[in-house]
Protein backbone atom coordinates (compact mmCIF):
# COMPACT_ATOMS: atom_id res chain seq x y z
CA UNK A 1 0.00 0.00 0.00
CA UNK A 2 1.09 3.25 -0.74
CA UNK A 3 -0.13 6.64 1.17
CA UNK A 4 -1.86 9.13 -0.03
CA UNK A 5 -0.28 12.86 -0.04
CA UNK A 6 -1.72 15.37 1.51
CA UNK A 7 -0.64 18.30 -0.85
CA UNK A 8 -0.16 21.41 1.64
CA UNK A 9 1.20 23.61 -1.41
CA UNK A 10 -2.46 23.27 -3.38
CA UNK A 11 -4.44 23.53 0.22
CA UNK A 12 -3.05 26.56 0.90
CA UNK A 13 -3.22 28.28 -2.23
CA UNK A 14 -7.04 27.48 -1.87
CA UNK A 15 -7.12 28.90 1.89
CA UNK A 16 -5.31 31.92 0.35
CA UNK A 17 -7.75 32.30 -2.38
CA UNK A 18 -10.47 32.76 0.20
CA UNK A 19 -8.14 34.78 1.82
CA UNK A 20 -7.76 37.60 -1.09
CA UNK A 21 -11.19 37.32 -1.59
CA UNK A 22 -12.54 38.45 1.58
CA UNK A 23 -9.46 41.00 2.00
CA UNK A 24 -10.57 42.46 -0.65
CA UNK A 25 -14.68 42.43 0.27
CA UNK A 26 -12.90 44.31 3.64
CA UNK A 27 -11.24 46.95 1.96
CA UNK A 28 -14.10 48.06 -0.12
CA UNK A 29 -16.18 48.13 2.79
CA UNK A 30 -13.22 49.99 4.91
CA UNK A 31 -11.10 51.88 2.73
CA UNK A 32 -7.99 50.59 4.25
CA UNK A 33 -6.52 47.25 3.43
CA UNK A 34 -5.95 44.67 6.63
CA UNK A 35 -2.62 44.89 7.92
CA UNK A 36 -0.03 42.28 9.70
CA UNK A 37 3.31 44.05 10.87
CA UNK A 38 6.37 41.16 11.53
CA UNK A 39 9.06 42.50 13.71
CA UNK A 40 12.27 40.59 13.40
CA UNK A 41 15.26 40.73 15.87
CA UNK A 42 18.73 40.01 14.59
CA UNK A 43 19.83 38.45 11.24
CA UNK A 44 19.13 34.72 11.49
CA UNK A 45 19.00 33.65 7.84
CA UNK A 46 16.03 30.87 8.41
CA UNK A 47 13.84 33.43 9.97
CA UNK A 48 15.08 36.12 6.87
CA UNK A 49 13.69 33.50 4.38
CA UNK A 50 10.17 33.15 6.85
CA UNK A 51 9.67 36.57 7.10
CA UNK A 52 10.46 37.42 3.12
CA UNK A 53 7.88 35.01 2.20
CA UNK A 54 5.30 35.78 4.78
CA UNK A 55 5.82 39.90 3.66
CA UNK A 56 5.16 38.27 -0.16
CA UNK A 57 2.36 36.59 0.51
CA UNK A 58 0.62 39.02 2.57
CA UNK A 59 0.73 41.76 -0.23
CA UNK A 60 -0.14 39.20 -2.82
CA UNK A 61 -3.43 38.23 -0.57
CA UNK A 62 -4.16 42.12 -0.92
CA UNK A 63 -3.41 42.91 2.53
CA UNK A 64 -0.91 45.43 4.16
CA UNK A 65 2.35 44.51 5.30
CA UNK A 66 4.63 46.34 7.95
CA UNK A 67 7.92 44.98 8.19
CA UNK A 68 10.17 45.88 11.24
CA UNK A 69 14.01 44.91 11.83
CA UNK A 70 15.74 45.48 14.59
CA UNK A 71 19.36 44.49 15.50
CA UNK A 72 20.10 41.84 17.56
CA UNK A 73 21.21 43.29 20.32
CA UNK A 74 18.15 45.31 20.67
CA UNK A 75 16.76 45.85 24.16
CA UNK A 76 14.14 44.55 25.76
CA UNK A 77 12.47 47.75 26.59
CA UNK A 78 12.79 48.86 22.82
CA UNK A 79 10.92 45.64 21.40
CA UNK A 80 8.37 46.20 23.94
CA UNK A 81 7.90 49.89 23.01
CA UNK A 82 7.64 48.94 19.33
CA UNK A 83 5.28 46.13 20.21
CA UNK A 84 2.62 48.54 21.99
CA UNK A 85 3.13 50.91 19.45
CA UNK A 86 2.02 48.79 17.32
CA UNK A 87 -0.92 47.77 19.71
CA UNK A 88 -2.13 51.67 19.26
CA UNK A 89 -1.72 51.61 15.57
CA UNK A 90 -5.18 51.39 13.45
CA UNK A 91 -3.47 50.18 10.40
CA UNK A 92 -2.28 47.05 12.62
CA UNK A 93 -4.59 44.13 12.50
CA UNK A 94 -1.93 41.61 13.17
CA UNK A 95 1.22 41.39 14.80
CA UNK A 96 3.65 38.59 14.56
CA UNK A 97 7.12 38.64 16.65
CA UNK A 98 9.39 35.85 14.70
CA UNK A 99 10.54 34.17 17.37
CA UNK A 100 13.07 32.30 18.77
CA UNK A 101 14.09 35.86 19.55
CA UNK A 102 18.12 36.39 19.66
CA UNK A 103 19.52 35.73 23.52
CA UNK A 104 19.19 36.92 25.91
CA UNK A 105 15.64 38.52 24.55
CA UNK A 106 12.52 36.91 26.49
CA UNK A 107 9.52 36.14 24.32
CA UNK A 108 7.26 35.65 27.08
CA UNK A 109 6.78 39.07 28.01
CA UNK A 110 6.97 40.03 24.53
CA UNK A 111 3.97 37.54 24.10
CA UNK A 112 2.01 39.12 26.94
CA UNK A 113 2.50 42.99 25.32
CA UNK A 114 0.77 42.02 22.26
CA UNK A 115 -2.87 43.37 22.09
CA UNK A 116 -4.72 39.65 22.26
CA UNK A 117 -7.18 41.20 19.30
CA UNK A 118 -3.66 41.73 17.23
CA UNK A 119 -2.29 38.67 18.16
CA UNK A 120 -2.12 36.30 14.76
CA UNK A 121 0.21 33.35 16.77
CA UNK A 122 -2.72 33.15 19.16
CA UNK A 123 0.24 32.79 21.77
CA UNK A 124 -0.72 35.13 24.03
CA UNK A 125 -2.52 33.33 27.71
CA UNK A 126 -6.00 35.06 26.40
CA UNK A 127 -6.28 33.51 23.15
CA UNK A 128 -4.85 30.03 24.94
CA UNK A 129 -7.51 30.06 27.43
CA UNK A 130 -10.39 30.79 25.16
CA UNK A 131 -9.34 27.74 22.69
CA UNK A 132 -9.31 25.72 25.89
CA UNK A 133 -12.51 27.47 26.97
CA UNK A 134 -14.51 27.27 23.47
CA UNK A 135 -14.91 30.95 23.21
CA UNK A 136 -13.90 33.09 20.21
CA UNK A 137 -10.79 34.33 19.62
CA UNK A 138 -7.03 33.84 17.48
CA UNK A 139 -5.68 30.45 16.94
CA UNK A 140 -2.14 29.41 16.50
CA UNK A 141 -1.53 28.89 12.52
CA UNK A 142 -0.03 25.67 12.34
CA UNK A 143 -2.15 24.21 14.63
CA UNK A 144 -4.56 25.21 12.27
CA UNK A 145 -2.92 24.30 9.37
CA UNK A 146 -1.98 20.60 10.87
CA UNK A 147 -6.29 20.34 11.55
CA UNK A 148 -7.05 21.61 7.69
CA UNK A 149 -4.85 19.08 6.13
CA UNK A 150 -6.24 16.08 8.28
CA UNK A 151 -9.53 16.77 7.70
CA UNK A 152 -8.68 16.56 3.89
CA UNK A 153 -8.57 12.93 4.60
CA UNK A 154 -10.72 12.64 8.13
CA UNK A 155 -13.75 14.94 7.45
CA UNK A 156 -15.38 13.64 10.47
CA UNK A 157 -13.31 12.99 13.79
CA UNK A 158 -16.07 12.00 15.71
CA UNK A 159 -14.72 8.87 18.19
CA UNK A 160 -11.46 8.76 16.28
CA UNK A 161 -8.11 7.85 18.59
CA UNK A 162 -5.79 10.74 17.89
CA UNK A 163 -2.36 10.97 19.55
CA UNK A 164 -0.36 14.26 19.51
CA UNK A 165 3.35 13.54 19.93
CA UNK A 166 4.71 17.16 21.61
CA UNK A 167 3.26 19.50 23.98
CA UNK A 168 4.31 23.17 23.32
CA UNK A 169 2.41 25.87 23.48
CA UNK A 170 2.98 26.42 19.68
CA UNK A 171 1.93 23.36 18.56
CA UNK A 172 1.26 20.50 20.94
CA UNK A 173 -1.01 21.48 23.18
CA UNK A 174 -3.39 23.63 20.71
CA UNK A 175 -3.44 20.72 18.03
CA UNK A 176 -5.18 18.83 20.86
CA UNK A 177 -7.32 21.04 21.54
CA UNK A 178 -8.63 21.29 17.73
CA UNK A 179 -8.94 17.76 17.84
CA UNK A 180 -10.36 16.92 21.24
CA UNK A 181 -13.27 20.11 19.49
CA UNK A 182 -13.81 17.60 16.66
CA UNK A 183 -14.72 14.76 19.21
CA UNK A 184 -11.67 12.97 18.62
CA UNK A 185 -10.22 10.90 21.69
CA UNK A 186 -7.21 12.56 22.55
CA UNK A 187 -3.62 11.62 23.86
CA UNK A 188 -1.00 13.75 24.13
CA UNK A 189 2.51 12.14 24.01
CA UNK A 190 6.18 13.44 25.24
CA UNK A 191 9.25 12.58 26.16
CA UNK A 192 8.14 10.98 29.11
CA UNK A 193 6.13 9.10 27.53
CA UNK A 194 5.99 5.27 27.88
CA UNK A 195 5.71 2.92 24.88
CA UNK A 196 5.51 5.62 22.26
CA UNK A 197 5.94 3.22 19.48
CA UNK A 198 2.93 1.34 21.32
CA UNK A 199 0.27 4.13 22.21
CA UNK A 200 1.27 5.63 18.03
CA UNK A 201 0.19 2.17 16.87
CA UNK A 202 -3.01 3.09 18.53
CA UNK A 203 -3.61 6.51 16.53
CA UNK A 204 -5.91 6.69 13.61
CA UNK A 205 -4.54 10.34 13.29
CA UNK A 206 -0.78 11.01 14.33
CA UNK A 207 0.46 14.12 14.44
CA UNK A 208 4.15 14.86 15.14
CA UNK A 209 5.37 17.96 16.35
CA UNK A 210 8.52 17.10 18.48
CA UNK A 211 11.28 18.44 16.09
CA UNK A 212 13.42 15.27 15.94
CA UNK A 213 14.24 14.36 12.15
CA UNK A 214 12.74 10.46 11.36
CA UNK A 215 12.10 9.91 14.95
CA UNK A 216 8.70 8.48 13.85
CA UNK A 217 9.32 4.80 12.28
CA UNK A 218 7.28 3.11 10.14
CA UNK A 219 6.25 0.47 12.59
CA UNK A 220 4.85 3.04 14.56
CA UNK A 221 2.34 3.79 12.74
CA UNK A 222 -1.50 2.18 12.71
CA UNK A 223 -1.94 0.84 9.21
CA UNK A 224 -4.04 3.07 6.87
CA UNK A 225 -3.63 6.09 9.56
CA UNK A 226 -3.35 9.92 8.76
CA UNK A 227 0.30 10.93 9.68
CA UNK A 228 0.27 15.16 9.95
CA UNK A 229 4.21 15.80 10.28
CA UNK A 230 4.79 19.27 12.02
CA UNK A 231 8.47 18.99 12.19
CA UNK A 232 10.48 21.20 10.14
CA UNK A 233 14.26 20.13 10.76
CA UNK A 234 17.05 20.89 8.15
CA UNK A 235 19.68 18.41 8.13
CA UNK A 236 23.38 18.89 7.97
CA UNK A 237 24.05 19.79 4.34
CA UNK A 238 25.85 17.42 2.13
CA UNK A 239 29.06 17.19 0.99
CA UNK A 240 29.45 20.09 -1.61
CA UNK A 241 25.78 21.36 -0.59
CA UNK A 242 25.36 24.85 0.58
CA UNK A 243 22.16 24.19 2.93
CA UNK A 244 20.81 20.73 3.88
CA UNK A 245 17.56 19.08 3.36
CA UNK A 246 14.44 19.86 4.99
CA UNK A 247 12.68 16.68 6.63
CA UNK A 248 9.99 15.92 9.24
CA UNK A 249 9.47 14.09 12.28
CA UNK A 250 8.02 11.40 10.65
CA UNK A 251 10.70 8.88 8.65
CA UNK A 252 8.93 9.59 5.64
CA UNK A 253 9.97 6.80 3.18
CA UNK A 254 9.04 4.15 6.27
CA UNK A 255 5.91 5.89 6.93
CA UNK A 256 4.40 6.00 3.12
CA UNK A 257 4.53 2.51 3.15
CA UNK A 258 1.91 2.48 6.07
CA UNK A 259 -0.08 4.79 6.50
CA UNK A 260 -3.36 5.62 4.82
CA UNK A 261 -2.43 9.31 4.02
CA UNK A 262 0.24 11.47 4.94
CA UNK A 263 2.10 15.26 4.91
CA UNK A 264 5.52 15.17 3.14
CA UNK A 265 8.07 18.08 4.29
CA UNK A 266 8.56 20.34 2.59
CA UNK A 267 5.08 21.16 1.37
CA UNK A 268 2.88 20.03 3.55
CA UNK A 269 2.05 21.71 7.13
CA UNK A 270 4.55 24.52 6.58
CA UNK A 271 2.82 26.29 3.87
CA UNK A 272 -0.16 26.08 5.72
CA UNK A 273 1.21 27.75 8.69
CA UNK A 274 1.85 31.00 6.82
CA UNK A 275 -1.85 30.62 5.07
CA UNK A 276 -3.40 30.49 8.17
CA UNK A 277 -1.61 33.78 9.32
CA UNK A 278 -3.42 35.39 6.87
CA UNK A 279 -6.52 34.16 7.41
CA UNK A 280 -5.94 35.02 11.25
CA UNK A 281 -5.07 38.95 10.21
CA UNK A 282 -7.95 38.98 8.22
CA UNK A 283 -10.44 37.75 10.92
CA UNK A 284 -8.34 39.98 13.72
CA UNK A 285 -9.29 43.06 10.90
CA UNK A 286 -12.95 41.87 10.54
CA UNK A 287 -13.68 41.48 14.10
CA UNK A 288 -11.75 45.07 15.01
CA UNK A 289 -13.68 46.71 12.66
CA UNK A 290 -17.21 45.52 14.32
CA UNK A 291 -15.72 46.38 17.44
CA UNK A 292 -15.56 49.74 16.38
CA UNK A 293 -18.62 50.55 14.63
N1 LIG B 1 6.04 34.10 15.78
C1 LIG B 1 6.29 33.10 14.96
N2 LIG B 1 5.28 32.50 14.31
C2 LIG B 1 5.53 31.47 13.45
O1 LIG B 1 4.59 30.91 12.87
C3 LIG B 1 6.88 31.05 13.26
C4 LIG B 1 7.89 31.72 13.96
N3 LIG B 1 7.56 32.72 14.81
N4 LIG B 1 9.16 31.35 13.82
C5 LIG B 1 9.58 30.30 12.92
C6 LIG B 1 8.48 29.31 12.70
C7 LIG B 1 8.66 28.48 11.45
N5 LIG B 1 7.54 28.80 10.60
C8 LIG B 1 7.38 28.28 9.31
C9 LIG B 1 6.50 28.80 8.39
C10 LIG B 1 6.42 28.32 7.11
C11 LIG B 1 7.24 27.29 6.69
C12 LIG B 1 7.18 26.81 5.30
O2 LIG B 1 6.45 27.32 4.47
N6 LIG B 1 7.97 25.78 4.94
C13 LIG B 1 8.04 25.22 3.60
C14 LIG B 1 9.48 25.09 3.13
C15 LIG B 1 10.30 26.34 3.26
C16 LIG B 1 11.77 26.07 2.95
O3 LIG B 1 12.07 25.42 1.92
O4 LIG B 1 12.61 26.51 3.74
C17 LIG B 1 7.48 23.83 3.59
O5 LIG B 1 7.43 23.19 4.64
O6 LIG B 1 7.10 23.37 2.51
C18 LIG B 1 8.10 26.75 7.60
C19 LIG B 1 8.17 27.23 8.89
C20 LIG B 1 6.76 29.72 11.20
N7 LIG B 1 7.22 30.04 12.42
Amino acid sequence: MQAKLIDGKAEAANVRAAVAERAAAFSARHGRKPGLAVVLVGNDPASEVYVASKVRLTREAGMESFEHRLPADTAQDDLLALVRRLNADDAVDGILVQLPLPAPLDAGPVILAIDPAKDVDGLHPENAGRLVAGLPGLVPCTPMGAMHLARTVRPRMDGLNAVVIGRSNLVGKPVAQLLLNANATVTMAHSRTQDLAGLCRTADILVAAVGRPGMVRGDWIKPGATVIDVGINRLPPADGQAKGRLVGDVAFDEAVAVAGAITPVPGGVGPMTIAFLLQNTLTAAERRADVMR
